[in-house]
């Protein structure tokens, strides 16, 4: 109880518990394999030296990240896309520091704006020629208080832990407007990463018609997620009152509809659930010394709650474990997700999305229609 405690403490500080992956090259497979499995393991690795971009990778779960995938292959290029070149760098700077042969570049790319989209996905395409793993994983919440009301009526409900789970009711959210004009969460949370989707397409799956090689966009959404907080005719949610559910909502759609157009491509994409992480995002809800007093409220409640992980290396474990996946042999209605055991040790969950292909064929056809426009406004501007 007291190692889980001060576990929960530390929960930002890097972990040195092996991970329950339960995947075929898990960490713990690693581990337990014997030196001559090992050398072949690291050798396939180092034949193919795959590339990883991750949006948002400066901080919180994008950082431990980029930080658990240079642990599991040694020889893996990472691009870091972030929005803030000073942070990038220290990100950057901090990962050389602990894997000192790790290939780390960093790209500034800022989703909630089309033009950074476009000059950092060239950058991106200029530099590789292949991705393997395109993690979409930047998110904003813009949290103005938190409804205690309805937070101590839950407490004392059967909804208790749903309630903690989803959070769903307790947050009072904002929203604004991005420089582009559309609304600032769904285009950081989602517009920009799909448009990063489409500017990369050449850089994912099949080279040429010769050479085979799938890629993974993994996206990180949220238990918040709600069919009921998303509407096609309002997708940027402008007259709603939960623009981040709705946004990871339209991620799920999002990655159900480009399965359906990808797959041919050898392109698949999923979708995760961190569950509740102590990262920048949960500390701007509520003050540091706040969560720091509720750690054994927090504790307790893991028994209850698997999704409440907690800390980022609890929450990489669906991301993690997806880059060690088969892709082909998983299921694209299904969400992965990262949850925790009475010993606070982490595992993968699935849950069913059951999403309308239909939607997810009008979601996409709105968002190229969006795209679109967008090309023909910057393009006129750079002939002019
Ligand atoms: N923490 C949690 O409990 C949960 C988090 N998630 C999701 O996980 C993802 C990562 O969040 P988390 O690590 O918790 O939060 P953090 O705030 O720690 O990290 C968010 C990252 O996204 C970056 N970012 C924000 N806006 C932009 C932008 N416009 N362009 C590029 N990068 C941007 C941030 O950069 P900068 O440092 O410059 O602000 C930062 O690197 C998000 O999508 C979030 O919704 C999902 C479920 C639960
Ligand atoms: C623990 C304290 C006594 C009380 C904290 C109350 C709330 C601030 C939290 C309870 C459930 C949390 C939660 C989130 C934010 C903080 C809470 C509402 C999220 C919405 C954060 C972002 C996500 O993506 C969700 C998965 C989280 C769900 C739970």
């Amino acid at each position: 109880m007291f190692l889980d405690i001060f576990s929960l403490i530390c929960s930002n500080l890097p972990s040195t518990h092996s991970s329950l992956l339960t995947g075929e090259k898990s960490d713990r497979d690693l581990k337990s394999s014997s030196v001559n499995e090992m050398e072949s393991i690291q050798s396939s690795i180092l034949q193919k030296s795959k590339v990883a971009v991750i949006t948002g990778a400066n901080a919180g779960l994008g950082f431990t990240l980029a930080d658990r995938l240079l642990s599991f292959y040694p020889d893996i290029q990472i691009c870091l896309a972030c929005r803030n070149k000073e942070r990038g760098l220290t990100a950057a700077a901090a990962l050389t520091e602990k894997h000192p042969k790790a290939n780390v570049h960093v790209e500034i790319l800022d989703t909630s704006s089309v033009a950074s989209v476009l000059s950092g996905t060239e950058a991106i395409r200029k530099r590789y020629d292949h991705i393997d793993y395109l993690y979409l994983n930047a998110g904003i919440m813009k949290v103005t208080g938190v409804d205690w009301n309805y937070f101590w009526k839950g407490l004392l409900s059967s909804r208790v832990f749903y309630m903690f789970a989803t959070g769903e009711g307790l947050l009072c959210q904002e929203d604004g407007v991005t420089e582009d004009g559309l609304q600032c969460v769904f285009q950081t949370n989602v517009f920009g990463h799909y448009v990063m989707v489409k500017e990369l397409e050449d850089r994912l799956g099949n080279v040429s018609s010769t050479e085979q090689k799938p890629s993974q966009i993994i996206w990180t959404s949220s238990s918040a997620s709600q069919a009921k907080n998303f509407k096609i005719e309002d997708f940027q949610h402008k007259n709603g009152k939960d623009p981040y559910s709705s946004s990871k909502f339209a991620i799920d759609i999002l990655s159900v509809a480009l399965n359906e157009k990808m797959n041919k491509q050898n392109v698949f994409s999923h979708s995760v659930c961190p569950g509740l992480v102590m990262t920048n995002m949960t500390y701007g809800i509520l003050p540091q010394w706040f969560w720091t007093l509720m750690i054994p409220l927090l504790w307790l409640l893991h028994f209850f709650v698997p999704s409440m992980t907690n800390n980022t290396e609890n929450g990489t474990e669906a991301l993690i474990w997806l880059s060690a996946q088969d892709p082909m042999t998983l299921d694209p209605q299904t969400k992965y997700m990262s949850h925790v055991n009475v010993f606070n040790k982490s595992y993968v969950a699935k849950s069913k999305m059951n999403i309308n292909p239909e939607l997810a064929e009008k979601f996409i056809q709105e968002l190229d229609q969006l795209n679109n426009s967008f090309q023909l406004k910057l393009k006129s501007k750079v002939k002019n």
